[in-house]
């Protein structure tokens, strides 16, 4: 039995006196497909966020890849990580935003290159190399001299995607990538998720409110309310038959509003 690739220990996150989660644990298996979904607020994308170490947490220990993420032992006892650490740990782990935060000033190209460049120290024509087979993944090797000022929100969204794998990580996070695109885009985007989820034993996190797809990509589906996981389950059992109160009024809500499932 493989271990988990993330496991998380009762954690809590408060911002002052607001507790947005409460407790929490939950664990992932390598190359899993799961998907976050819930109310506004109830601490999706602060779990990604955690993840991510953009965020610290107040109490708990979360380990990835068989390691402490914020921890690091020392004389047999767990103490605070330093910088160094996190950011080896932040190496496998790979985002994707809501807003895509691509260089405004730099080319596709370069947006895809940057991080290997800088922060691996790979040769630019490596990096050029690795990045023009992402952009070809994601459909965009002919935009590599474009500015993003150039392209929609659906191809500035594939960029992100294409600069977010060239680190190569083990896991992936995507935190509600298709919320701030026009409708007629939001295909695209997931159409290259289908494909990395179909083609790469990569591990990915869904922070959706996209249901119909939150459905088809995921192996398992955890459903957040107020910084706790409520229900979990295949997406076949959470959608059609989700057995707690509050997963079935959310769902009601989203189906009222016109939103497959
Ligand atoms: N930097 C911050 N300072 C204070 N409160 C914050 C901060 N970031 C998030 N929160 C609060 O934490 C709670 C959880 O936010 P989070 O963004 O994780 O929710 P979410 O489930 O992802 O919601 P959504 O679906 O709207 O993105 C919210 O009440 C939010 O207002």
């Amino acid at each position: 039995m493989p271990e988990p690739i993330i496991r998380i220990d009762n954690i809590v996150k408060r911002y002052g006196p607001l507790t947005v989660l409460d407790g929490l644990s939950m664990e992932v298996m390598p190359g899993e497909k799961l998907a976050l979904i819930g109310p506004s607020g109830s601490g999706k994308t602060t779990i990604l966020r955690i993840l991510m170490t953009l965020e610290t947490i107040s109490d708990g220990f979360i380990q990835v890849d068989g390691e402490q993420l914020y921890h690091v032992k020392k004389n047999g006892q767990l103490v605070p990580a330093d910088e160094r650490h996190l950011h080896k740990m932040r190496e496998k782990i790979g985002m994707v935003f809501q807003h895509f935060n691509l260089f405004p000033h730099k080319c596709v190209l370069d947006n895809v290159t940057l991080a290997p460049i800088l922060t691996k120290g790979m040769p630019r024509a490596a990096a050029e190399k690795r990045a023009m087979e992402l952009l070809d993944m994601v459909g965009l090797a002919d935009k590599a001299k474009s500015m993003p000022a150039q392209l929609s929100g659906g191809q500035k969204q594939r960029v992100a995607i294409a600069r977010a794998l060239a680190l190569s990580p083990k896991i992936m996070l995507f935190d509600e990538v298709t919320s701030a695109l026009d409708p007629e885009l939001v295909e695209e985007v997931l159409n290259v998720m289908r494909k990395l989820a179909a083609e790469t034993d990569m591990t990915m996190l869904l922070v959706t409110h996209e249901m119909g797809f939150a459905h088809d990509f995921a192996d398992r589906v955890l459903f957040f309310d107020r910084g706790k996981i409520v229900e979990e389950g295949k997406p076949e059992d959470i959608f059609r038959h989700p057995k707690q109160e509050r997963t079935q009024t959310f769902l009601r809500k989203i189906i009222a509003a016109g939103h497959r499932v």
